[in-house]
């Protein structure tokens, strides 16, 4: 195994910069994530690592060697992309064990058939070696190629969304098996997602792309927690981060005051010039419904709004306020929603230590939180 470096990565097609100053390390033996919407440049970044695409600038590096004008096929990668790149009329067994023949790898016969079966039983598809590819749902074949991908030693792995046709459930009893996988074996692995569960459950490291840019690598604890900005505390959480717009006001200390004067809160701590054009973050579930007689926490700020929408998810319920001229969105145990109706009023009390402060501008920068030392809400 190897570690990756990608430094100042450019990627021009035409005029269309896909890449944009990409830099990323993955230590050896380190699972790194690749977090990104459709069109932010994931694939194409994996392409560049595994040499498929030549970087307009910029270098890559395999286990500290500079490998940006290596062929593909002498960077010892294995990659597993999403269009599975399997021999259709060969059956499974012969799939799997084809890179263990190649000339790099070629293994005993006797090795390769245990190495094949090994991989097969831990991807759940051990029961279908026989089987030709053509006769395999979508699910079965996207398993076959991750197997291809792990049958055989490399200095790093490359997976572009491999688990994207899976159902939820097999989607993460996978995860849980690659996840050991990579443990066990101290595999370095670039593993490409647009689902921020596969990445903040997978990852030791999460890089979030957009728009052909690196906004953040982080910890998954670093990303969900101190998002560098507004485009990173977008791309983790569902409903997603609950967003208003506003400015900060000095009042006996920083304040957000709502462009439409219906929320207004304490920023405690925050260094921002009164005046400041800013965007408060407010993840779902730091809010909280504040029904019946008894007080609201003396650290939580009352909001009052009525019910907008109510969506019962099993055990939570996914509650949608509105507020002056906007709508918050809430995750609260079913039982505290129970008689409550459109329009009824209620209130949502918010803990001013757990909002995020964006700039209003470009670069929508997150403020920096001062350090508390009470229990978060
Ligand atoms: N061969 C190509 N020629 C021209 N443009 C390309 C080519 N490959 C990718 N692009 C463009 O580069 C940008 C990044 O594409 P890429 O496939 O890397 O995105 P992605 O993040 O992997 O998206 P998805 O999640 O949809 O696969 C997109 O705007 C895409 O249209």
């Amino acid at each position: 195994m190897a570690g990756l470096a990608l430094a100042g990565i450019r990627k021009d097609y035409g005029r269309l910069r896909a890449l944009d100053e990409v830099s990323l390390e993955v230590a050896d033996g380190e699972f790194c994530c690749l977090l990104g919407p459709s069109g932010a440049g994931k694939t194409t970044t994996l392409k560049v690592v595994a040499g498929l695409e030549e970087p307009t600038a910029g270098t890559v590096r395999i286990g500290g060697a500079d490998v940006t004008d290596v062929e593909p096929t002498h960077r010892n990668l294995a990659m597993c992309f999403e269009s599975y790149a399997l021999y259709p009329q060969q059956d499974v067994f012969t799939n799997l064990v084809s890179p263990l023949r190649s000339p790099r790898h070629r293994l005993p016969e006797a090795a390769a058939r245990r190495r094949v079966e090994e991989v097969a039983e831990l991807l759940g598809i051990d029961a279908l070696l026989e089987r030709s590819v053509t006769q395999l749902s979508n699910g079965q074949r996207q398993r076959v190629a991750l197997g291809r991908v792990l049958v055989r030693p490399a200095a790093a792995y490359l997976l572009d969304e491999p688990l994207s046709h899976l159902d939820a459930k097999l989607r993460a009893t996978m995860r849980a098996e690659l996840k050991a996988i990579s443990r066990e074996r101290g595999t370095t692995t670039l593993y490409v997602t647009h689902d921020y569960v596969e990445a903040l459950s997978l990852a030791e490291r999460v890089g979030v792309l957009d728009a052909g840019r690196i906004r953040q690598v982080g910890t998954p604890r670093q990303v969900w927690e101190e998002p560098a900005d507004i485009v990173v505390a977008r791309s983790f959480g569902r409903p997603a981060i609950n967003v208003v717009s506003g400015v900060v006001a000095d009042v006996s200390g920083p304040r957000f005051l709502a462009d439409d004067g219906a929320l207004d809160l304490p920023l405690p701590g925050r260094r921002v010039r009164p005046g400041t054009h800013v965007q408060l973050g407010i993840r779902p579930r730091d809010l909280a419904l504040h029904r019946g007689a008894g007080d609201v926490p003396a650290s939580a700020v009352r909001v009052e709004g009525t019910v907008y929408v109510l969506e019962h998810l099993g055990r939570q319920a996914e509650l949608t306020v509105r507020v002056g001229s906007c709508l918050l969105a809430l995750v609260v145990p079913r039982t505290q929603v129970a008689g409550l109706g459109t329009d009824d009023r209620v209130v949502v009390t918010v803990n001013p230590q757990r909002v995020h402060v964006f700039l209003a501008d470009d670069s929508g920068r997150r403020v920096e939180t001062p350090q508390v030392t009470e229990a978060a809400g």
